[in-house]
């Protein structure tokens, strides 16, 4: 059996066009893929993100949420970057989440199709957030819940904190591609993100890929740091 690796995924959050193409250029050597998202893709627009991602492996991470005939649309609509991952939320729901596996499976040539990634429950949210929005369950079972609904209903993979891999691997299998972000080397500020591990924590949990942003960005040295992260991967 072939060991996982784990891959590490800048994610470029700002709205100015030439500071994330300093920090691509400065991570390059690291990172194994670049994550462009809301607050880049609303400033910016979708002809910087493809200015950004220049050829490169870009996980879009507009995290898609509405009816499913909206989404099924704005997935054809982005069908030109040719991301490599794209993002929908899980609570959208089976109709929703069909839908965003149609579009793809029509707007994106067979081979070069984007994994189509369902958000479970966000890293920034604990359990005291999810009863505050009227969910009764803690958060890895609420997890399970959604990333069974998504896998059913055609996803890839899910995007989940570090503490529910191991148990989707339990219950889902090896099948879901598993994108983790609440990701933090020792010592790093936690920020607003709630449910978190280190790198080497997470890579030993069994992630794909890791989503990192401001423990690289807001470094001093973001090539520096990128590398330290990647060490952490390989070691
Ligand atoms: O549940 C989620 C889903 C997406 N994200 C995104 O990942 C990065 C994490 O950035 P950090 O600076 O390392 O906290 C960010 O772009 C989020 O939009 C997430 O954090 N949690």
């Amino acid at each position: 059996m072939t060991a996982r690796r784990t891959r590490l995924i800048v994610a470029l959050d700002t709205k100015d066009t030439a500071q994330a193409i300093r920090w691509r250029d400065q991570t390059a050597l690291s990172a194994d893929a670049i994550k462009l998202g809301l607050e880049f893709t609303y400033a910016r627009g979708l002809d910087a993100v493809r200015q950004v991602a220049d050829g490169g492996t870009l996980f879009l991470d507009l995290k898609l949420h509405d009816i499913p005939n909206t989404v099924g649309s704005a997935i054809g609509s982005l069908a030109a970057l040719r991301p490599a991952m794209l993002t929908i939320h899980a609570l959208g729901g089976g109709a929703m989440i069909a839908a965003a596996r149609a579009a793809i499976d029509r707007a994106f040539p067979a081979g070069a199709r984007p994994l189509l990634l369902a958000v479970t429950v966000l890293t920034s949210m604990d359990q005291d957030a999810l009863h505050g929005i009227g969910i009764p369950d803690d958060p890895c079972a609420e997890v399970l819940r959604l990333g069974a609904l998504a896998m059913a209903a055609g996803a890839d993979g899910l995007v989940c904190s570090p503490l529910e891999i191991a148990p989707i691997r339990d219950r889902l299998g090896a099948a879901p591609v598993l994108v983790v972000p609440g990701i933090r080397p020792a010592g790093a500020a936690s920020g607003d993100q709630k449910r978190i591990m280190t790198p080497a924590e997470a890579s030993r949990a069994g992630a794909d890929w890791i989503v990192v942003g401001r423990p690289i960005t807001q470094a001093a040295d973001p090539g520096a740091a990128a590398a330290a992260v990647a060490a952490e991967l390989a070691g």
